[in-house]
């Protein structure tokens, strides 16, 4: 219904868009606690008898997303699964509860979005490589579980870029329908940028890799307080450098891609 639409401004996103950071940050803690366990990710069967030639990591990422699809994860219009599935949720009790009733504010041009590939290799071919040590521990349930968790997390942040483009879409139409209509990508690229919310943006996330990723000692010696591991950068448990390059370099990159795609249709 239209008054679900006011909910939607440019700062309720971005605030959005600041609290997806904390679960983000929180993410690559809790994968940098594994050592990478390459075998998760190589598609090689080493001859024994498998379900595919997908490796560990895109079976459990398959798998579980088709599980959570049949339980209306995707029928939030924030999440995009990786690979796609039946989403018809599954038949629930005559007595529970009803579907949540997601407001519908996306423009159907959101159909034609998506970055998820992208994401796919970003994340194992070059963020993994970043977070974690060189090792295998043998535990690959475990660094998979963690994978899809960041996976899913980075998804939503990336194609939050929907809803961004919506709301300056329906703020300012004029801007961008000139655009639109020439199929310019540069142009709106241009026109959804702002440098200095980017540059706040890349800063804050650098702070937060510093504050959640210290190590919290607690002294025991009968003195009261808690003393906060403030040391080299080498003791964080993400590099924070790497925190605002996956910022800069890929997830508002990709977020601009998705606010221009999504423009780019949302006229037609
Ligand atoms: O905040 C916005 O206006 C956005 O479009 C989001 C975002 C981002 O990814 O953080 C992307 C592009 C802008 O240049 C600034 C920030």
């Amino acid at each position: 219904s239209e008054s679900n639409n006011t909910i939607f401004t440019i700062d309720s996103l971005r605030d959005s868009l600041e609290k997806q950071e904390d679960f983000i940050v929180f993410c690559l803690i809790e994968r940098a606690r594994f050592p990478h366990n390459s075998p998760a990710y190589s598609s090689s069967s080493g001859g024994r008898r498998v379900m595919s030639s997908s490796s560990l990591a895109e079976l459990f990422v398959r798998e579980t997303e088709a599980i959570q699809a049949k339980f209306g994860r995707y029928q939030n219009p924030e999440e995009l699964p990786f690979f796609p599935h039946d989403h018809t949720p599954i038949q629930a009790a005559a007595e529970a509860p009803p579907p949540f009733k997601f407001p519908q504010f996306l423009d159907p041009a959101a159909s034609s979005v998506n970055v998820s590939r992208d994401i796919w290799n970003i994340y194992f071919g070059d963020l993994l490589q970043l977070i974690t040590t060189d090792g295998d521990d043998g535990n690959y349930q475990q660094a998979a579980a963690s994978d899809l968790v960041c996976l899913q997390a980075l998804s939503k942040r990336i194609h939050y870029g929907r809803f961004v483009a919506e709301v300056k879409f329906r703020d300012s139409p004029s801007t961008y329908i000139p655009a639109i209509h020439a199929k310019d990508s540069e142009t709106l690229t241009e026109l959804v940028t702002s440098k200095a919310v980017e540059e706040t943006v890349i800063e804050r996330v650098k702070k937060k890799a510093e504050v959640f990723g210290q190590t919290v000692t607690v002294d025991t010696g009968g003195v009261s307080g808690v003393a906060m591991d403030v040391n080299a950068t080498n003791t964080y448990k993400v590099d924070p450098s790497v925190a605002s390059k996956l910022y800069a370099e890929w997830v508002i990159p990709l977020t601009k891609q998705v606010e221009v795609d999504y423009l780019l249709h949302r006229l037609d």
